[in-house]
């Protein structure tokens, strides 16, 4: 395909996206539409469509409307791309540019704060009194792709075997300081699930900073550990992989956790999936690792800064509270309830916690680490609670 082709394709990919469709479903149906398409192309369309909607606001005011055609005029004009040589009207090309494209083209855009850093109007003071100093360089990253990382489990491979069997097969990693297990893949990321590191489980996908929020979970050899909203089990598995001797993995939406036996099959762990954490109770350590507006990974599914409300972040708190009150009656005498999230606002960070040890005050705060975009990972945050 023509780079006007892949241009062409993500208008059409993204006035789908924009009408409400999921953005991954919307690219996996259009690979099968369009047989011909390679991987090099598909990857070029996915990276033209996640910049679209990373960069909603301001490409959007750039290309004069937010629509598929606006975003993409909005895209080339922030590269300082000439938009007439790829709105061409030839073969697989976007039409050429109407009079009001040209005449939007042709003004000095005017982009307030909020627009230039793509941020929502109405979540800007709660990111702001969040994030503090941090504020406009994290929004800024939020606009760029995420980086790859790959956690080496070390219960396999040591990070040299790992790295060196990386780089034999074209794909280029370096340590990252977020975590000793960490590796950032800065060539070929793209090759990693073909990867014979990554198929006999020397290395697994995951963010840096979610796997040092998982390093800094206090574990003892022979404890009982329940990963209480373990989703797809990346934090079961990293957990895991530290040696923690049984680790049991409870979801409330149990098809989530679906592929957890054969991603520990891979890594040659073991981890239970429970149904009624509460009948193997108590545990040594409960992770609740809640649902959040996911703020903190908004280059990996920047759909969420679009879709989260004001209503929605209140039913996220609420769920965040009951998932704690229940997961806190789990935990033995003298273990730990981990908190964790990853979002980048107090109001699902310190203040849940707050909240939770106002109203249960027989639990007291052990340590507490957030976890910055600025950091290189995702944004997190980890909160150790103990019984007093
Ligand atoms: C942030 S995700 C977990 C990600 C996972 N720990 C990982 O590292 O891959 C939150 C999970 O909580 C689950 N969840 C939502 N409400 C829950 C509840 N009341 N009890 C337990 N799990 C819940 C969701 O289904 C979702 O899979």
């Amino acid at each position: 395909m023509t780079p006007q082709a892949r241009l062409a394709a993500a208008i059409g990919i993204m006035d789908s996206v924009l009408a409400g469709a999921s953005a991954e479903q919307t690219l996996t149906t259009w690979a099968r539409k369009h047989r011909y398409a390679g991987s090099g192309d598909r990857a070029a369309i996915r990276d033209l469509v996640f910049s679209a909607i990373r960069c909603r606001r301001s490409y959007g005011t750039l290309g004069g409307a937010e629509t598929g055609r606006g975003l993409m005029l909005g895209y080339l004009r922030d590269r300082g791309e000439d938009p007439a040589a790829w709105f061409t009207g030839g073969a697989y090309a976007p039409d050429v540019l109407s009079a009001a494209e040209k005449d939007v083209l042709a003004r000095e855009p005017a982009l307030p704060g909020n627009v230039a850093c793509d941020c929502p109007d109405w979540l800007a003071p709660r990111l702001r009194q969040s994030l503090g100093d941090e504020f406009l360089p994290v929004m800024k990253m939020f606009r760029q792709r995420a980086p790859v990382f790959l956690r080496v489990n070390r219960s396999k491979a040591s990070t040299e075997q790992a790295v060196k069997s990386l780089i034999c097969e074209g794909i280029e990693v370096q340590a990252h300081p977020l975590s000793p297990t960490a590796l950032e893949a800065v060539g070929n990321p793209r090759r990693i699930q073909q990867a014979r590191a990554y198929r006999d489980g020397w290395v697994e996908l995951q963010d840096a900073a979610s796997q040092a929020v998982c390093d800094r979970i206090p574990l003892r050899p022979q404890d009982r550990v329940l990963d209480y909203c373990a989703g797809g089990g990346g934090k079961s598995l990293a957990l895991a992989a530290r040696g923690a001797c049984d680790i049991l993995a409870h979801d409330a939406d149990a098809t989530r956790m679906r592929d957890i036996p054969m991603r520990a099959a891979r890594a040659g762990g073991r981890i239970r999936r429970i149904s009624d954490p509460a009948s193997a109770a108590p545990y040594d350590v409960v992770l609740c690792d809640v649902p959040c507006s996911g703020s903190g990974a908004w280059r990996r599914s920047p759909e969420g800064k679009w879709r989260l409300t004001e209503k929605r972040l209140k039913e996220l708190q609420q769920v965040q509270a009951e998932i704690l009150a229940r997961a806190a009656q789990l935990v033995a005498s003298g273990g730990w309830l981990a908190y964790a999230t990853c979002s980048v606002l107090q109001e699902e960070n310190e203040q849940s916690v707050s909240r939770f040890l106002e109203d249960f005050p027989e639990w007291r705060l052990g340590e507490e680490h957030r976890f910055s975009p600025l950091d290189g990972g995702d944004g997190f945050f980890l909160a150790l609670l103990s019984h007093t």
